[in-house]
Formats: C-alpha cells, sequence, structure tokens
C-alpha cells in the first residue's frame, strides 16, 4: 500500500492506493458525497447513496472441552453465525433488522462496522466502492447496546467532551458548541442539557434519555451511516416510540441508519422503512415494512387481527427448543421461510438492486482515495481526557473525599498502636513495625482506590478508543496525570499525621524523604493496580492480583519480617525487582542515621544498639549511602509502572463490547 499526502482545496486529503480498498472520488468527496461532482454524468448524480451487503456469511470457531487443555488440544467446532445476506440499505431510509435472541443480528452490524472477529466472506459496498474496515469507521457510527458515560457529567458536558475528542482538530471552540447544541436539539435532549447522566446508583436523567446522549455523540460526526444495537431495550413504549421517531427523521434527512431490534412494538412498526427479519442467520424476509404483511399472507401465514405483526412474525421465525420434536419441527418451518424468500420476488429485486448498484460503471476519475480528517492534536486530547476525569471525579462527593482522605483513615490505628515512639532499645522493635506499615498501607490503598474509580473510566476507554478516538497512551498518561495532585495531597495529610505524632526523627528535610517515600507508593499502587485492570477485567480478580503481589513484595524484599542473608537467594534477586527494596531502605536510612537509642540502666544487660547507625549495619548496610541510588530508582519505578500498565492494556486489546 504506498500512502501519500496531499493538500486539495485546503483540506488535507490521505491518498490510499491499494487493491480492494475503499475508492472515493476526489471531486466527489469535496463535493460532500452528494455526487455533485460536475464531472459525472446525470446518472450519477441521480443517485441515492446505499450500503450493499452481498453474499455476506460469517463463521466462528467454538472450542469445545476444558480451557486447561490450551488452544492447541482443545477440539474446535465451526459454527455458522450467517448466511448468504444479500441487503441493500439506502440513504433516507430507516431499517429494522429483527429476529428473536441468537439469531445474528448484531453479528450483521458487527460486520458492516467491521468489528467483527470471525471469518466474514462476500462483500461490503458503499455505493459501487468495496469498503474496507478504515474506510467504513470513517462514514459509519456505531451506538452499541450498553450506554458508556460518565455518570456525574451533565448531558452537554458529556456531548461537548465527546466532540473535542472527535471533531476534527482545527475546529473552533464556537464551532464545536455548535454541533453540541445541533447533536442536543436532534436528539430532543434540550430539556435535559444541564442536568446530570446519572446511572444506576446517582439518580440523573432517564434510560431513554441516557440512549438519546449516546446516539446524540456518534451524530456528532454526521456519519453517512448510523447503526444502533438494541436501542430501544429497556425502554417503555412511549419513550421508544419517541426514540424511533427520532431516528426516522435522522433516516430522512439523508442517512442509512440500521437498528437491531428482539422486542419491537406494533406502534414503532409503520416508522420503519425497511425491516429484515434474521433466523438462525438465515433471510427471512428483507422489503418494505408495508408488503411485509401481505408477503407473508400470500405465504399462508396472515397476521391475527389484533396481533403485532413484529410479534407474530418474530415468533413465527424463532426455534422453539423446549423440546426435541417442536425444535425439528419448527426448524423445518423456518427452512421453509427462507427457501420461500430466497425464491421470492421481493429477494430477486433486492439482489438486482445490489448488482446494478455495485457493478455500476464509474465515469469518475481513476484517482482514489478516502477522506482522513486531522485529528485533534495531543495536547487537545490530553487537556479533554484529564478535564473530563476531573470534573467527573468533583462531581462525587464520597469518592473525591476517599481519595483525599482513605489513605488517612488508617492514621488512628497506627498512632493509637504505636503513640509516640521513645528512644529505648525496645523503640527500635516499634520503628520497623512503623516502616511496615508506612510501604504497606499506602499501596494498598492505592490498589482500593483504583479498583473503586477505574471501571468506568475503562469501560468508556475501551468504547472510545475502538472508535479511534484516542490511544491507550493517551489515555493512561491523562490517567495518571490527574490522580498526582490528590495522591500528593493525600500523601502529604498521611505523612504529616504519622510522622509527627509517633516521633519519627525530628527534622524537615527527614520529613520530605519520609513524604516523598509515600507519595510513591501510593501512585505506585494505584498505577499497578490500573495495569492489573488492562489484564484481568473484572476488578475482584484485579484486587486480589494486586494484593497478593504488594504482600508477596513486602515479604521478600523490604527486610522487616526476615533479614535479606537468611533468605534464598532466589528471594534475595527477586528483591531487586520490586520497589519496596528500596523504598523500605530509604525510610530506614532515613529514620535510623544520627538517632541515639538509650541502653537499658542495669550495668550487666549488653546494650545491643546504641546507634541507629549499628543497627542500620548489621541489618541495612549501606542504606545511607544508596539513598540518592533508592531515590533514582523510586522514580525508575513510576515510569515503568507507568510503561508496563500502557503494554499491558495494549498487549490484551479491546474486548468486542456490546
Ligand atoms: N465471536 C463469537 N464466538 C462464538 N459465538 C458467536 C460469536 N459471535 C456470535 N456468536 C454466536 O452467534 C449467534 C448470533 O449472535 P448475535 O449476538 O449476533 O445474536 P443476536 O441476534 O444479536 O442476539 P441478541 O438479540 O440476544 O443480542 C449466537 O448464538 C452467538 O452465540
Amino acid at each position: 500500500m504506498s500512502s501519500l499526502r496531499s493538500k486539495i482545496k485546503g483540506k488535507q486529503v490521505e491518498i490510499l492506493m491499494e487493491e480492494n480498498a475503499c475508492f472515493y472520488d476526489l471531486t466527489y468527496y469535496l463535493n460532500g458525497c452528494t455526487n455533485q461532482n460536475p464531472d459525472a454524468d446525470e446518472d450519477e448524480r441521480q443517485i441515492t447513496p446505499t450500503l450493499n451487503l452481498l453474499n455476506i456469511s460469517y463463521n466462528v470457531s467454538e472450542f469445545l472441552g476444558p480451557w486447561w487443555k490450551g488452544a492447541c488440544f482443545r477440539q474446535k467446532k465451526q459454527k455458522r453465525v450467517l448466511n448468504d445476506i444479500n441487503i441493500q440499505f439506502r440513504s433516507g431510509e430507516l431499517t429494522a433488522i429483527l429476529g428473536s435472541s441468537g439469531s445474528g443480528k448484531t453479528s450483521l452490524l458487527d460486520i458492516i462496522a467491521s468489528r467483527s472477529n470471525g471469518q466474514v466472506g462476500g462483500k461490503v459496498y458503499y455505493n459501487n466502492y468495496l469498503c474496507t474496515a478504515e474506510v467504513i469507521k470513517q462514514y459509519a457510527a456505531y451506538v452499541m447496546q450498553a450506554d458508556r458515560l460518565l455518570h456525574n457529567l451533565t448531558v452537554r458536558e458529556t456531548i461537548r467532551y465527546a466532540a473535542l475528542l472527535r471533531l476534527p482538530g482545527k475546529m473552533g471552540s464556537k464551532e464545536i458548541d455548535e454541533k453540541v447544541d445541533k447533536a442536543i436539539a436532534e436528539m430532543g435532549l434540550k430539556h435535559v442539557a444541564d442536568s446530570r447522566v446519572g446511572g444506576s446508583v446517582v439518580r440523573g436523567i432517564s434510560g431513554g434519555e441516557r440512549r438519546r446522549v449516546t446516539i446524540a455523540i456518534q451524530l456528532l460526526q454526521d456519519p453517512k451511516i448510523l447503526l444502533l444495537d438494541e436501542p430501544t431495550t429497556g425502554l417503555d413504549s412511549c419513550t421508544t416510540r419517541h426514540l424511533v421517531s427520532s431516528l426516522s427523521d435522522i433516516a430522512h434527512n439523508g442517512k442509512i441508519v440500521i437498528l437491531t431490534i428482539h422486542q419491537p412494538r406494533s406502534d414503532v412498526f409503520k416508522m420503519f422503512d425497511k425491516i429484515g427479519l434474521l433466523s438462525m442467520g438465515e433471510m427471512v424476509y428483507f422489503g418494505k415494512s408495508g408488503q411485509m404483511v401481505e408477503y407473508f399472507q400470500d405465504l399462508g401465514y396472515p397476521c391475527p387481527t389484533y396481533a403485532s405483526p413484529f410479534d407474530h412474525y418474530v415468533d413465527l421465525a424463532s426455534i422453539d427448543r423446549r423440546n426435541h420434536e417442536r425444535e425439528i419441527e419448527t426448524m423445518s418451518k423456518v427452512q421453509k421461510l427462507v427457501q420461500a424468500f430466497s425464491n421470492s420476488s421481493i429477494n430477486d429485486e433486492n439482489i438486482h438492486n445490489i448488482e446494478e448498484e455495485t457493478m455500476r460503471h464509474s465515469t469518475r476519475r481513476t484517482m482514489l482515495f478516502f477522506f482522513k480528517p486531522q485529528p485533534p492534536s495531543l495536547m487537545r486530547v490530553l487537556y479533554c481526557l484529564i478535564g473530563r476525569m476531573l470534573v467527573n471525579l468533583k462531581r462525587d462527593r464520597t469518592i473525591y473525599m476517599s481519595r483525599l482522605i482513605m489513605l488517612s483513615l488508617f492514621v488512628p490505628f497506627v498512632c493509637a498502636f504505636l503513640g509516640h515512639i521513645k528512644t529505648d532499645q525496645k523503640s527500635i522493635q516499634d520503628r520497623i513495625g512503623l516502616m511496615y506499615q508506612s510501604v504497606g498501607v499506602p499501596t494498598y490503598v492505592g490498589i482500593l482506590i483504583a479498583v473503586g474509580v477505574f471501571p468506568p473510566l475503562r469501560d468508556l476507554y475501551f468504547r472510545e478508543c475502538r472508535d479511534g478516538l484516542y490511544s491507550t497512551t493517551s489515555f493512561l498518561l491523562s490517567y495518571a496525570i490527574h490522580v498526582i495532585p490528590f495522591q500528593a495531597i493525600s500523601a502529604m495529610i498521611f505523612s504529616i499525621i504519622v510522622y509527627w505524632v509517633t516521633g519519627l526523627h525530628p527534622s524537615w528535610s527527614r520529613f520530605a524523604i519520609y513524604y516523598a517515600t509515600i507519595f510513591v507508593l501510593h501512585f505506585i499502587g494505584e498505577i499497578m493496580t490500573v495495569g492489573v485492570m488492562g489484564v484481568f477485567f473484572n476488578p475482584q480478580i484485579a484486587n486480589s492480583t494486586s494484593a497478593l503481589i504488594l504482600s508477596a513484595s513486602v515479604l521478600i524484599a523490604t527486610g522487616f519480617l526476615r533479614s535479606f542473608p537468611s533468605m534464598l537467594d532466589i528471594f534475595q534477586w527477586g528483591s531487586w525487582l520490586s520497589v519496596m527494596k528500596y523504598s523500605a531502605e530509604i525510610l530506614v536510612a532515613n529514620e535510623f542515621s544520627g538517632l541515639n537509642f538509650t541502653c537499658p540502666p542495669v550495668q550487666n544487660i549488653p546494650c545491643q544498639y546504641p546507634t541507629g547507625e549499628q543497627y542500620l549495619a548489621d541489618y541495612y548496610p549501606d542504606a545511607v549511602e544508596h539513598m540518592r541510588r533508592n531515590f533514582w530508582a523510586l522514580g525508575g519505578f513510576m515510569v515503568s509502572f507507568l510503561f508496563f500498565t500502557i503494554v499491558a492494556f495494549k498487549i490484551r486489546g479491546i474486548p468486542n463490547m456490546h
């Protein structure tokens, strides 16, 4: 593939020359894809944009047997999800794809959006141009089943932040605000524009309005094709009607709008221009909604007078799996329906239209390209992501306060347990106990906070990264930057109280060293857990894994529970890889150097450690000399944890969410 960038009419255009790529004529695009190319012949100017699916089939592999046999030894079974689907979607039409659960509706949308992860056969054309994944991403927007929105933002903020991430980098603030207002108006959200989105816990706008916000976000880029997976699920009949009516308006304004639906209501039947009915991945009907009743009536399946045609025909095309006989019977009925549709004049006309469109000769010039708008700059992406995270955090009192004071909640226990530490021989043990708490608690609180706060942000990232809005690095960098002020304050509160109440070495410079170490450990605890949550999507498993890593590190790398020389070699070597080794050495050297301990007044009892240096010489030799090295190591660990977190997310990839 050769890639060539050029400036044409002041627009940045990427020209891709690739066999079988989606080809768009330059003049055609610059005229807004409306076929107003003055060089085009009369026929071409009249053409309505269409999305054509020709002979689409879809196979997935299913592994049989227990997972521990591994991918190589498990039996693999091919499953045909879609078979020989031919559909033409036209601009200006609202099309509903119906079918019972498992009939293949979502898979069909995934194929159009190039998001499927199985083997796809057949071709997808936009007009008469064969489409690749990259191209369809430019022209289609996909509204998934679940709304992934931040609960604490208002509707306007949600759409505005989405606009900043989605709209071209050159677009100014005024233009962006206009787009946001337009999307709000188009989806009928004006009355809730300044209300909180909310969710299952925080009360906010209604479920239907949340769906509209998700759709409004996808409309910002003015896509030519809008795909919606089950947009009406969970909505009442009135909300469903309003939503479908809005989608119908959008379609009639010149877009291809396709939605899947499996519990349709009769009152929205007339709003659909076309209906596709799927069963077991095969087409049972695809045509005008007005012709559907007549078509099935002619086949000998009239819709009863007071029944909803939707319910009736979805039932007709469903497989009854309650017992073997019913299953065989309904399967054979569905096969007959599939065969009847395949032989019908409606299907012939459909295939004829697709072939006519895809074979249509183009008089356009052969310069083949597609337009790639200039994305927002990295600075704008970071500014937007950090701003959005901070606003979301600011509005949630519980999370905001726990970020600031959760670490300090451990302070009363630590202080009450140890009190003001003296300088006798027994206080050595107390000091080591306090150091043990000082490395474990900030890291563990970091883990807890990440588990509580990160999952909704990660879900939103999955959706937006899949939409190609920003990279994993931008997201994780923004997350790390936005937590720093909170971690700094939280570590400061903890350090001030613990340090001065327990009476550690009374020096401001030593306090600063203690504080810096606490801050780094708090930060690393959180970032490490974020990385673990990139590997294990379940937060509870991530929590246990991080806690396990922390416990093991404290055990082998601090020297608090067992002295290094008495450990097995493997643990001694392993300790070099843990941040705990360096932080423990810093804290111990910081506290013990220059400290004098009182000895027992009884003459014949030997005084083991009259000075801190003697204690250090026995357990942490060279810790004072290594102070600078250890600080460099802490800095290195901060960067490395962030780096490994990014790598973990990249390797694990984005799940195919719906
Ligand atoms: N990647 C995959 N691996 C295994 N099976 C798959 C995969 N994708 C789809 N399937 C199977 O294909 C069938 C159709 O799935 P699909 O999600 O498209 O159905 P659907 O009609 O959208 O169902 P629903 O209405 O319940 O969402 C299901 O049986 C599903 O389990």
